[in-house]
C-alpha cells in the first residue's frame, strides 16, 4: 500500500533544527510498522542527522538499513546508499517502493531510460527521491561523481551511507577492491555525514574502515555480536557413517522449516541438493555455475516459501533477507570466523529461536589449510604485503579450528573473536558444549582416535601443504571465494566500463592493490572458465548452444584429467595404470551424471575431479575408478577383453607387478609403456597460468597461454572415511 508522505513533510523543520525522537518513531511506525527503534538506531539516526559521522557495528539483522531510510524520510533531499551487491539494492529498493517510499537504484543492469529517468529527477533541483542506491564502481566514474557535486552544491545530499562498509578494509574478510575508491568521497563532497554499517569487523577492521573513509570524530556504536536467539552445534563427520543422511534426518526432524546449507563447491551443492530431494526436503542448489536467471527463480521460489531448503555456496550470500530462516547448516567449514558469523547470522532475523549447525570433517579442513598454505608458498616470493594477507589467512581459520576442535562455549569463541570478552555463562546452555559438555568433550576424544586411526598426523593446525603438492598446482580454481565475488561481477562489469578517472583495466589495477587470497582465486577461476571457452575455436563457439556439451569439449575435459593424472604422476607412480583410459572413464562418470543437467553442471563436476586427482591417494583412486567400471568387470583384475582403465594399488606390487605379466595377460601395450607414450606424445590443451591469464586479457588474443597449472583442493565427499571409531 502507499504512504501518504504527509508525516514526512511535518517534521521537515528548518536545517538545523534538531529533529526530536517523537517524530522519529512517528516515521517508524507509519512506514515501515514497527513499534520502537531497536538497540542503537535511534543512536545512529539523531546523529547523522545532526550532520556528525557515524560508524555502525550491528550484528546480522540487526536492522542497520534503518539508519540510513529513516534519515531520508526525515528530510527532502537525497541519501545516497553504497551497497556491494545489485541484488541487496533490488531487494530493498522494492521494500522501500512497496511501502510508498522513493528510492531507486543505478547499476548496469538497468535500461537506459530508466537511469535517464532518475538523472533526470536528481537534477531537477527538487528531487522526488530519497534514497539512491548505487554501486561503489559508480560512484568512481567522473560522470556520476559530477552529477553528485551538483546535488550537492544545491545541498541537496543529505547522507552518505556506506553498507557492508568491511568490504572497504583489505584486512575484511569481504574484501572488494572497488570499495576502495570511496575514500575519495569525504574530499569530493566535504560537509556531508558518512554513515558506515557493517555486522563484521574486528577491532583492526573497524579502524581501518573509519581512517579509509576518514571519518571526522564519528560517532561510535558498537552492539554485541551476541545472537541469543542462535543455537550453535558442531557435528563430526569424521565419526558418522554419512553425513548426508545426517543432515537429511536433521533437517527432517525440524518439519517443513526455511533452511539454508552451506557448501564449500558447486558440485558437493548439486549432489547434495539432489540427495535431500530424494529423501523428502524440498531443496535447490544454488551457486554461481548456474545462469542468472536460474539463481533468481531459485531465490524466488526460496523467498516465496515454495522451496524449503537451499543448499548454496557463498554466492547465497549479502542480501538474502528472508526473517525465518530457522537453520543455517555450514557442510564444509568455513574459511573465516567472520565468513562463519556472517553466513550462520542469516538464521533468526526475526529474532526467534534458530540453529546454527556445522559439519566439520578434517578432510575439510586439511582442504583448507591446502589453499591458504599454498596461496603463502606462492605469495612468499611476493611483496610483504601479501605475505600478510595469506598470514591472517591461515590465522583467521585457525580460530574456525578451534571452533570446532576445542571444548568450552562455541558462542564465547565466536564473541572472542570480535575482541569481544563474555563470561561463559551469557551462554545459558546455547551451545552444544554448555548444554552437553560431557559428549562433546567425547566426540573431540573419538576425533583423536579416529584421526590416529586414520593415520592423519595429528589434529595440530596447519601442516605444511607444501609438503602435498608442488606451488605449481596453485593454478586450479578453488571455487569458494570465486563464488562470492561471482556477486562481485554482477555489479561490476558495466559501471565499471563508465569508470573515466578510475582504472581502466581492472586487472591491472588488481595486480597493484589486491593482493588478497580472494582475489587471487576469482583470477583463477576466470582463467579456468575462460580455458574451457577458448578451448574451442571461435566459430564454433559461437554457433553451438551455448549449454550444449560438444564432442570437443568432452575431449578437452579428457585431456584435462588425463594433464592432472600426469601431473600428479609421481604420486600416482604406485599405481600401474592405464592413464588414456582411466582419463576417458573419469570423463564418462562426470558427463554420466552431469551431462543432462548442462554445460555448467558438467563442467563444475569436472573441474571438482580435477581437484579430486590431485589431492587423491592411491586407494581412493582405485575405488573410484572400479567403481566406475561396468558390473563384472574389475580394473584390479582387469583383461584385455575390457576396455577399462588397469589399475593396482600400490601394495598391488604382489598381484600385477610389472610388464611381463601384463604381458602374460594379453595386454598388447604394458600400462607403463602407455604411461610413457602418455607423457611423450599426448599434446594437451593449454591452460593459463594465473599470469598468463592477466597478460592476456585481450579477448582476441587468447592463444598464447602456454604454462600449465595443477589444481589445489580435494573432493569433500571421500566414502572410505566414514568411519565410526566406537
Ligand atoms: N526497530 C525494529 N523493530 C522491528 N524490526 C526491525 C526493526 N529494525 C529492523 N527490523 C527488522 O529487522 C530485519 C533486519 O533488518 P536489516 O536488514 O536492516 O538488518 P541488517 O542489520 O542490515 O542485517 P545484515 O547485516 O544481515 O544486512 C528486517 O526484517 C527489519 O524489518
Ligand atoms: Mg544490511
Amino acid at each position: 500500500m502507499k504512504k501518504s508522505p504527509l508525516p514526512v513533510q511535518n517534521i521537515c523543520g528548518p536545517e538545523k533544527q534538531k529533529i526530536g525522537k517523537e517524530a522519529l518513531v512517528k516515521l517508524l511506525r507509519w512506514h515501515f510498522g514497527h513499534s520502537e527503534f531497536r538497540g542503537k538506531q535511534l543512536e545512529a539516526i539523531e546523529a547523522v542527522l545532526s550532520g556528525r559521522d557515524c560508524f555502525c557495528l550491528m550484528p546480522t539483522g540487526g536492522g542497520k538499513s534503518l539508519c540510513y531510510q529513516i534519515p531520508a524520510l526525515a528530510k527532502t533531499g537525497i541519501v545516497l546508499v553504497v551497497s556491494p551487491l545489485i541484488a541487496l539494492m533490488e531487494n530493498q529498493v522494492m521494500a522501500l517502493k512497496a511501502k510508498g517510499i522513493a528510492a531507486e537504484y543505478l547499476s548496469s543492469t538497468q535500461t537506459a531510460q530508466v537511469k535517464s529517468k532518475i538523472y533526470e529527477d536528481i537534477e531537477s533541483g527538487k528531487p522526488s527521491l530519497r534514497l539512491l542506491y548505487v554501486t561503489p564502481e559508480l560512484i568512481a566514474t567522473s560522470g556520476f561523481m559530477s552529477k553528485l557535486t551538483k546535488i550537492h552544491a544545491r545541498a541537496l545530499l543529505n547522507l552518505i551511507a556506506i553498507d557492508e562498509a568491511h568490504c572497504i578494509s583489505t584486512w575484511g574478510h569481504d574484501f572488494r577492491p572497488s570499495y576502495r575508491k570511496l575514500s575519495s568521497l569525504r574530499n569530493r563532497l566535504p560537509g556531508i555525514p558518512l554513515l558506515a554499517l557493517t555486522a563484521t569487523a574486528v577491532p583492526k577492521v573497524q579502524k581501518d574502515v573509519m581512517e579509509s573513509l576518514s571519518l571526522h570524530n564519528p560517532l561510535v556504536l558498537k552492539s554485541s555480536f551476541n545472537r541469543p536467539n542462535i543455537y550453535y552445534e558442531v557435528r563430526y563427520k569424521d565419526l558418522m557413517d554419512d553425513p548426508y543422511a545426517d543432515l537429511c534426518n536433521f533437517l527432517k526432524s525440524h518439519g517443513d522449516i526455511c533452511g539454508i546449507v552451506y557448501c564449500l563447491e558447486r558440485t558437493t551443492c548439486d549432489d547434495l541438493a539432489s540427495h535431500l530431494s530424494k529423501h523428502g526436503v524440498t531443496c535447490a542448489a544454488y551457486h554461481a555455475g548456474l545462469n542468472s536467471k536460474l539463481r533468481s527463480s531459485i531465490l524466488d521460489d526460496w523467498i516465496s516459501a515454495k522451496t524449503q531448503v537451499v543448499v548454496a555456496t557463498v554466492a547465497f550470500g549479502m542480501g538474502i533477507d528472508r526473517k525465518d530462516v530457522r537453520i543455517v547448516c555450514h557442510f564444509n567449514i568455513p574459511k573465516s570466523m567472520e565468513a562463519f558469523y556472517q553466513e550462520s547470522g542469516r538464521a533468526g532475523r526475526d529474532q526467534l529461536p534458530s540453529r546454527s549447525l556445522l559439519y566439520y570433517g578434517v578432510d575439510d579442513r586439511k582442504r583448507m589449510e591446502f589453499i591458504l598454505g599454498t596461496a603463502k608458498n606462492n605469495k612468499s616470493q611476493s611483496s610483504s604485503l601479501q605475505d600478510d594477507t595469506s598470514k591472517k589467512s591461515l590465522a583467521d581459520f585457525r580460530q574456525m579450528v578451534e571452533y570446532c576442535e576445542n571444548s568450552g562455549c562455541r558462542r564465547k569463541k565466536i564473541l572472542e573473536s570480535f575482541g569481544e570478552q563474555v563470561p561463559a555463562s551469557l551462554c545459558g546452555k546455547t551451545c552444544d558444549a554448555c548444554k552437553d559438555p560431557h559428549l562433546v568433550s567425547k566426540y573431540l576424544g573419538e576425533l583423536t582416535s579416529a584421526c590416529t586411526f586414520r593415520n592423519h598426523s595429528s589434529r595440530i593446525f596447519i601442516s605444511s601443504s607444501a609438503n602435498l603438492h608442488d606451488e605449481e598446482q596453485i593454478s586450479e580454481f578453488w571455487s569458494r571465494d570465486e563464488e562470492a565475488s561471482g556477486s562481485e561481477e554482477d555489479i561490476s562489469d558495466a559501471d565499471e566500463n563508465l569508470d573515466v578517472d578510475g582504472p581502466k583495466n581492472m586487472f591491472e589495477s588488481r595486480s597493484v592493490t589486491n593482493s588478497s587470497l580472494n582475489d587471487r582465486i576469482e583470477l583463477l577461476q576466470r582463467a579456468e572458465e575462460s580455458y574451457y571457452r577458448n578451448d574451442l575455436p571461435d566459430k564454433q563457439v559461437h554457433k553451438i548452444d551455448k549449454n550444449n556439451i560438444t564432442e570437443a569439449l568432452r575431449e578437452a575435459g579428457k585431456q584435462r584429467l588425463l594433464n592432472t593424472m600426469k601431473q600428479n604422476q609421481q604420486k600416482l607412480d604406485v599405481l600401474r595404470i592405464d592413464y588414456e583410459e582411466s582419463a576417458r572413464t573419469l570423463e564418462n562418470e562426470c558427463h554420466k551424471k552431469y551431462g543432462k543437467s548442462g554445460k555448467s553442471f558438467y563442467l563444475s563436476q569436472l573441474a571438482s575431479t580435477v581437484r579430486w586427482i590431485s589431492t587423491a591417494n592411491s586407494e581412493e583412486l582405485v575405488n573410484r575408478l572400479n567403481s566406475s567400471q561396468s558390473p563384472g568387470c574389475s580394473a584390479m583384475t582387469a583383461k584385455s577383453d575390457c576396455s577399462l582403465p588397469s589399475v593396482s594399488p600400490s601394495g598391488g606390487k604382489s598381484m600385477v607387478t610389472d610388464d611381463e605379466k601384463l604381458h602374460d595377460s594379453g595386454v598388447s601395450e604394458t600400462p607403463l609403456r602407455a604411461l610413457q607414450h602418455a607423457s611423450e606424445d599426448t599434446k594437451l590443451p593449454p591452460i593459463p597460468s594465473f599470469s598468463d591469464f592477466i597478460n592476456s586479457r585481450n579477448p582476441n588474443d587468447n592463444k598464447n597461454l602456454k604454462s600449465r597449472k595443477q589444481p589445489p583442493s580435494r573432493d569433500h565427499k571421500n566414502p572410505d572415511k566414514r568411519v565410526r571409531n566406537q
